[in-house]
């Protein structure tokens, strides 16, 4: 049977990597997908580029549109990214009746409930692996691996350069900006990298993981994105002394009346295995009922991880290609017309424990006063911790960790201890999860 050909769309990070390791291991993935895969056309705006990554390998072109438009091509690869150009190109190509792969977690996030509509209605498949945690099979573990359990929760590490940004610091007391021009540099950023640090490439990871754990529409939109940017080193070293470790959590979790979808800086054990990656390193914790607690580690970013993912599923779609529509694995996981429309609970029904840090003046009854509004609040404490002040310095440090709670009841409390005199400055307060 002669090799279904593939039209490349962007080649630059995971384009090259994609191309290249087609290449390589064509013999290989022939053996396994039951016939050749060819990338026979790519499209670059720079063609001059393009060309010396292809050779003579494929056929290149700088109009998109020209790859979609040729019948001999099945599949597609958009790795162009963003919501502009790459939505209206895959909309096209579906309507074109051909296959779609992406990398792009951002249009999904954002517009896969549109996408996935027309791939469905049209009989094609958009595969997506890629987009979700780079190189691990995550969107594969939860579709189809852990298809049998009611999913209880997932939290992950699912942005490589914010980890990256967080370890090095830690690790090697770097400034923030050195570290992201090196996460810039090896390919890991963002085209626009206040995506990665301000948590919103998490949040579109996130919300994928969402859909396909819970059987929803995808719904960024609900999500509560906070990235990294207003760390500060005294609470890393504060979390540390007390067991724990921040890190960028992507979390989405089943609660009775809806589901939790958020992102921001979170302490975790430093027990944990989660806790311990490194680098620009992903790990995503998926909870299931039946299986427990799982965890799937590996590379998030970087131009061969994110091809791997890619050509698993050109190796899918190949496979599937002539099978009955009806009977494929569904894009999220659950029978389109199963999906619930239980809701995305508010930031302030989300149920977690905090780590606060308090600037007090150091002085009798300070301390009585904020267990106090704690205790009012039904906020119970886990454990505190107060610097030894310094000789003549009036004010300390009180660091508390509490068990869970409602949020709402949380940021009243914050707001009452912050009304007191004798807190000095902004209460810090980060979510804490044990994850196990
Ligand atoms: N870099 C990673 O590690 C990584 C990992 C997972 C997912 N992704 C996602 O993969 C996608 C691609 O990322 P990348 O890092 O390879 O980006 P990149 O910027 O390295 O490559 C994009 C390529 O698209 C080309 N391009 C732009 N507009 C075009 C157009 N209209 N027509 C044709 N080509 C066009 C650019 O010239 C460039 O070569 C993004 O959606 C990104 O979020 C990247
Ligand atoms: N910018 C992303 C790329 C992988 O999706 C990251 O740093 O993880
Ligand atoms: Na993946």
């Amino acid at each position: 049977m002669k090799p279904i050909q593939v039209g490349l769309l962007g080649i630059g990070t995971v384009g090259s990597g994609t191309f290249n390791v087609l290449q390589r291991n064509q013999e290989e993935i022939r053996r396994r997908a039951g016939r050749g895969i060819q990338i026979t056309m790519v499209a670059d705006l720079d063609t001059a580029r393009a060309k010396s990554v292809v050779g003579d390998g494929a056929k290149v072109v700088g109009d998109a549109r020209e790859v979609i438009a040729n019948p001999e091509i099945d599949i597609v690869i958009e790795l162009i990214g963003g919501y502009g150009i790459a939505k209206t190109l895959v909309m096209e190509a579906i309507a074109a009746g051909k296959h779609v792969v992406t990398a792009n977690k951002a249009l999904l996030a954002v517009h896969g409930t549109e996408i996935f509509a027309a791939a469905h209605a049209k009989g094609v498949i958009v595969a997506f692996e890629a987009a979700v945690a780079g190189g691990i099979p995550i969107i594969k573990a939860l579709r189809e691996g852990l298809t049998a359990n009611r999913i209880e929760w997932i939290a992950g590490i699912i942005n490589g350069t914010t980890n990256f940004i967080l370890s090095e610091m830690r690790a090697k007391g770097l400034d923030f900006d050195v570290v992201l021009k090196e996460a810039q540099r090896l390919g890991y950023a963002e085209a626009d990298p206040t995506f990665d640090i301000e948590g919103v490439d998490a949040a579109h990871k996130a919300t994928i993981m969402s859909a396909i754990a819970f059987g929803i529409p995808v719904q960024f939109d609900k999500a509560h994105v906070e990235g990294i940017t207003k760390l500060q080193a005294a609470d890393i070293n504060y979390a540390e002394q007390l067991g724990y470790r921040i890190k960028l959590l992507g979390i989405t979790k089943r609660r009775d009346k809806g589901f939790e979808l958020r992102v921001h800086p979170t302490l975790i054990p430093s027990k944990r295995l989660i806790a311990n990656v490194e680098g620009a390193m992903n790990a995503v914790v998926v909870h299931g009922d039946a299986v427990g607690t799982t965890l799937y580690y590996g590379k998030g970013a970087g131009s061969e991880p994110t091809a791997s993912a890619v050509i698993a599923d050109l190796v899918d779609i190949t496979r599937l290609h002539t099978a009955d529509p009806d009977h494929r694995v569904p894009h999220l996981a659950f029978q389109p017309n199963e999906l619930a429309n239980t809701p995305i609970l508010g930031m302030d029904e989300v149920v977690t424990s905090f780590y606060l840090r308090l600037q007090v003046a150091d002085q009798a009854g300070v301390l009585a006063r904020i267990t106090g509004i704690l205790a009012e609040r039904g906020i119970s404490i886990d454990a505190l911790l107060q610097r030894e002040s310094a000789e003549g310095e009036a004010q300390t440090d009180v660091i508390i960790l509490t068990h869970d709670t409602v949020e709402g009841e949380m940021n009243k409390a914050i707001a009452q201890m912050q009304a007191l005199p004798t807190v000095l400055a902004p209460i810090v307060r980060i979510r804490k999860e044990e994850l196990n």
